[in-house]
């Protein structure tokens, strides 16, 4: 039987092999190094991203360095995070056999389960989840959304509409901070059934937290990724300059990563960062990352107005498709990577 690492870590005396890291994994040219130190990623004001010069220009630093940045005041009261928190709290909290109604298939993203095997060398990630897709709606699967807790879909619903509206204000910024045209980004994702998933991760304390990691390093398939995190336990690291860097927590703050296809679409000066999560011994986290991104049947590529003869296109256009990214990650490569002219 396919057990879920919930279970493992509630049963299993020893560490099966298959969640055993190797130290020296590569992922594209990435080390994967237990050495880190505290992160100052930096904290962006959305609700100023309208109307300040100086925070466009905290923002394009943000992203173009760390490719992530701490949102603040962006509009979702903390007391709605923290009911998001609970929703996705009481599901993993359901019995093994309540939450295996909502088994995702074994070649499938789609639903509950653990790592999606893709081969006999992957070494699995120390993380159960829930991936849903959100929008756009008539795409939803819903028997893979829990009727438990009851106000479960009505949550997620509303959550995920909220992070759209703060997903048009980031895309627009970033656009204007390079002084380009509000919709440049947008415009890509084409007028109607752009796409959002929502991925809940639940990290069960782990007895051998130097043997396994919560994710593998990874850069997201997304164009923007918006990360609530857990309320009290960190585990988020990002790559920086070769070096690993752990992500606070900010009260009531939404971490927010570029994905590889705004790396792509901003000819490369907005950075994708690599990113990894880290377990321990003794505390459960949960955090709610959500994927926006174009529909998948679109091109995507370099915004015109950014190629000139000083800064030649760097990526070639692409369908970012999510068999394409991972076709790229089953073999330690970065789908980023695949997409250079
Ligand atoms: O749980 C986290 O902190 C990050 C999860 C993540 O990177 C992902 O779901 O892509
Ligand atoms: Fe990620």
């Amino acid at each position: 039987m396919n057990l879920q690492v919930q279970d493992i870590a509630a049963h299993c005396e020893q560490l099966p092999e298959r969640f055993i890291r190797k130290q020296d994994e590569e992922y594209g040219n990435v080390t994967n190094s237990n050495a880190s130190s505290p992160a100052k990623i930096p904290v962006i004001d959305v609700s100023l991203l309208t109307s300040s010069h100086l925070e466009l220009d905290k923002l394009k630093t943000a992203i173009t360095t760390w490719g992530c940045f701490q949102a603040i005041n962006h509009g979702i009261e903390g007391s709605f995070l923290d009911k998001v928190r609970e929703v996705s709290r009481l599901f993993f909290d359901l019995s093994a056999e309540e939450k295996k109604k909502y088994l995702r298939e074994e070649n499938d993203l789609e639903g509950y389960g653990n790592d999606m095997v893709l081969s006999d060398h992957q070494i699995l990630d120390w993380t159960d989840r829930l991936y849903l897709t959100v929008f756009p709606k008539h795409q939803r699967m819903l028997q893979f959304w829990p009727k438990n807790p009851t106000d479960f879909r009505e949550v997620v619903d509303d959550y995920c509409s909220k992070i759209e509206l703060i997903n048009q204000v980031i895309l627009k910024a970033m656009a204007r901070s390079l002084n380009l045209e509000d919709n440049c980004f947008s415009d890509q994702y084409g007028t109607t059934n752009s796409k959002m998933f929502a991925r809940f991760n639940y990290y069960p304390p782990c007895p051998w937290p130097d043997k396994v990691l919560g994710v593998k390093p990874h850069a997201d398939g997304s164009a923007v990724t918006f990360l609530l995190q857990d309320k009290e336990v960190e585990g988020l690291q990002v790559l920086k300059d070769g070096q690993w860097f752990g992500v606070p927590i900010v009260p009531d703050a939404l971490t927010i990563n570029v994905g590889d296809q705004i790396e792509i679409m901003s000819n490369g000066i907005f950075k994708s960062p690599v990113h990894r999560v880290l377990v321990n011994t003794k505390n459960q986290r949960i955090t709610l990352a959500v994927f926006c991104m174009p529909q998948t049947e679109k091109d995507i590529g370099p915004v015109e107005g950014l190629i000139t003869d000083g800064t030649p296109r760097l990526y070639k256009n692409v369908t970012y498709s999510r068999d394409f990214f991972f076709q790229n990650y089953q073999h330690g490569k970065r789908t980023i990577d695949a997409c250079k002219i």
